[in-house]
């Protein structure tokens, strides 16, 4: 699929010094470890992204050894990818039986969202839950331990003001609905077990969600990520 990207600077940044054109994110010595945090829509390549510039700062990125092979956690030598599906206060069943999509925050737990990355930041391990694409249910938690590098990515890391107020630098995928739906919908078939059709009534229930709750945090973001299909493909 033909797509054009656009990268832009958004509000300006705490942790950014701006020199000219170029900005950079300053770390200082005191603090030790940053947090990214990464917000977008279900399906807009947040996991794909993250590990692709957690490998520049070296290492494979690998779920914790020997836990839950449905982590959704990556590791790799100074960054940690935490995903905040895990902090869902409702599983599958639990949405449904509420009427509630999982974008809407009654269904995630914001304040052991913000307890956990709190502690990580101040170099403390955290037993997070693990939220399981596959069954739908919250499985065991797993031990996280801080890295120099922590990323959050999910639908709402910018959402919980004590959270945003933890993070360092705060990217937003702004991808178009033809590309995001249809990366969903192949990686929900391949990788989720769901149906063509479930993921379509899926993704028509959640729009007044993604409206209402997802696209706003983008007033946040320093940095805005767009991607839209091209439409000279078309001319
Ligand atoms: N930059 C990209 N180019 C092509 N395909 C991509 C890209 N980013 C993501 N995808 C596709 O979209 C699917 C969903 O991406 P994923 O990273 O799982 O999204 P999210 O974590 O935001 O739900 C992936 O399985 C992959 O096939
Ligand atoms: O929107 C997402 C976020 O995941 P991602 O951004 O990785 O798509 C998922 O739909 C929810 O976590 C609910 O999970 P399920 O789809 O299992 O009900």
């Amino acid at each position: 699929m033909a797509s054009t990207m656009k990268m832009r600077a958004a509000a300006p940044a705490r942790a950014f010094s701006a020199r000219g054109a170029r900005r950079s994110l300053v770390v200082k010595a005191a603090e030790k470890r940053i947090v990214i945090g990464l917000a977008a829509d279900s399906g807009c390549g947040k996991s794909t992204f993250m590990r692709r510039v957690t490998g520049i700062f070296g290492g494979t990125p690998k779920p914790p050894a020997g836990g839950n092979p449905d982590s959704n956690t990556l590791i790799s030598d100074m960054t940690t990818v935490i995903c905040l599906d895990d902090y869902h206060s409702l599983d599958r069943k639990g949405r449904s039986a509420a009427g509630v999509t999982a974008l809407d925050p009654k269904a995630q737990y914001f304040d052991l969202m913000y307890d956990q990355v709190k502690s990580l930041k101040e170099g403390k391990a955290v037993d997070k839950p693990i939220y399981n694409h596959v069954t739908g249910i919250l499985d065991p938690a797993e031990k996280i331990d801080p890295a120099n590098i922590l990323v959050i990515e999910g639908l709402h890391p910018f959402y919980d003001e004590r959270v945003r107020d933890l993070i360092d630098l705060k990217i937003y995928l702004d991808i178009s609905d033809e590309i995001k739906f249809a990366w969903k919908i192949q990686r929900d078939m391949a990788e989720r077990g769901h149906s063509l059709d479930s993921i379509k009534k899926s993704i028509e229930s959640r729009k007044p969600d993604f409206d209402a709750y997802i696209d706003p945090q983008k007033k946040h973001a320093d940095l805005i990520i767009q991607l839209q299909q091209n439409q000279s493909q078309y001319s």
